[in-house]
């Protein structure tokens, strides 16, 4: 069998489909560099400096793991001189970091959870990088964290790297799904799936159950249906999955199918979720979508919403068709 390599794919993608230009390519590959990068870092584990808490906060109040440091200072180190980007924007950084101007400048701009499922970094769960990738639109002035305010519908290309048993590479130009397997022996990104599809039915569901208390009807009730299984309005047993890395769980539905769901909850009324728009919601929406999935925040497409500020949070509703149109239908029913 003929092995087509991250590299192969892309200029395939660019010379032959004429899909992406030069400048997204080089880019694409930096980023999947910077991923081998953090792959060989977590796959250290007690073995090096990578495990346990680095003492301090990010900007949203939530205590910073060692690998959400070295993740977020590898992804920012393999891109600022790569010539590709204007500037960066992290979830683990308060405000944008412009590419100084010792550097060449680019034309685009990369956003990024460079550590999504930091809760799993010390149990050796699966966990994950998540990238998305805008276009500068404004090129009058200087840059500003303006111009990162754009609708999930712009991005140009969005993807994700999942640390687990396998090191895979999913990723889109807007045109498909596909997956990369890292092959540690050859050092190199394997094309191993193709036109990815979820399925439009599902019998798994995933969800932190644990905050089912603070959770509004339409959700509870779409939960409910699914726990009462074949006697119930579904006439079918659902299965629960929960592995507390988007990456994985999303992952799992893009390989097999499933929804995913963190809604909206009583608690802190005034956060629309828990999950981030820019880092987290828009790329995994654009990888679901261009899988035939869909993906929206209970009641609007999540790629239609317009960013309000850069670490702005949303709910989510992602994964198999049917359910994800179910469960936002509900909300609407219900007037919210
Ligand atoms: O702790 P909970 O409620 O299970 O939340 C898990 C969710 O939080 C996240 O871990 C947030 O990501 P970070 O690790 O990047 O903060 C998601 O990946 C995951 O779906
Ligand atoms: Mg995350
Ligand atoms: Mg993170």
């Amino acid at each position: 069998m003929s092995r087509i390599s991250l590299t192969q794919y892309l200029v395939e993608q660019q010379r032959e489909h004429g899909h992406i230009p030069a400048q997204l390519r080089l880019l694409i590959e930096v980023v999947a560099r910077a991923c081998k990068r953090i792959a060989i870092s977590v796959n250290k584990g007690a073995l090096g400096e990578v495990l346990g808490s680095a003492g301090s906060e990010n900007v949203q109040g939530e205590v910073q793991k060692k690998l959400d440091i070295i993740s977020n200072e590898v992804l920012i180190e393999a891109n600022e001189w790569g010539g590709h980007l204007a500037a960066m924007a992290s979830e683990e950084m308060d405000s944008i970091h412009v590419v100084p101007n010792r550097y060449p400048q680019g034309e685009y701009l990369l956003l990024f959870d460079p550590l999504d499922g930091s809760s799993n970094i010390d149990v050796n769960v699966s966990i994950g990088t998540i990238f998305s990738v805008l276009r500068k639109v404004n090129n009058q002035r200087g840059i500003s964290e303006e111009d990162f305010l754009q609708p999930g519908k712009q991005q140009a290309a969005a993807g994700y790297c999942v640390y687990g048993p396998q090191t895979t590479l999913v990723l889109t130009v807007g045109r498909g799904v596909a997956m990369f397997t890292l092959d540690r022996e050859q050092g190199s990104w394997v094309l191993t799936a193709e036109d990815v599809q979820i399925p439009e039915d599902t019998k798994e569901f995933a969800i932190n159950m644990s905050n089912m208390r603070h959770w509004d009807d339409p959700v509870k009730r779409y939960i409910d249906e699914c726990l009462a299984g074949k006697e119930g309005p579904r006439g079918k047993d659902f299965n629960m999955r929960w592995v507390a890395s988007m990456v994985a769980d999303v992952h799992r539905i893009l390989t097999r199918g499933g929804i995913f769901m963190y809604p909206w909850d009583k608690r802190e009324p005034d956060k629309p979720g828990k999950l981030r728009l820019m880092y987290e919601a828009n790329p995994m929406a654009f990888l679901v979508e261009q899988a035939g999935g869909m993906a929206t925040n209970g009641r609007q497409r999540v790629m239609d919403l317009v960013p309000s500020k850069l670490h702005e949070r949303v709910s989510v509703v992602l994964g198999s068709k049917n359910e994800v149109q179910r469960v936002t239908g509900y909300h609407l029913e219900a007037g919210q």
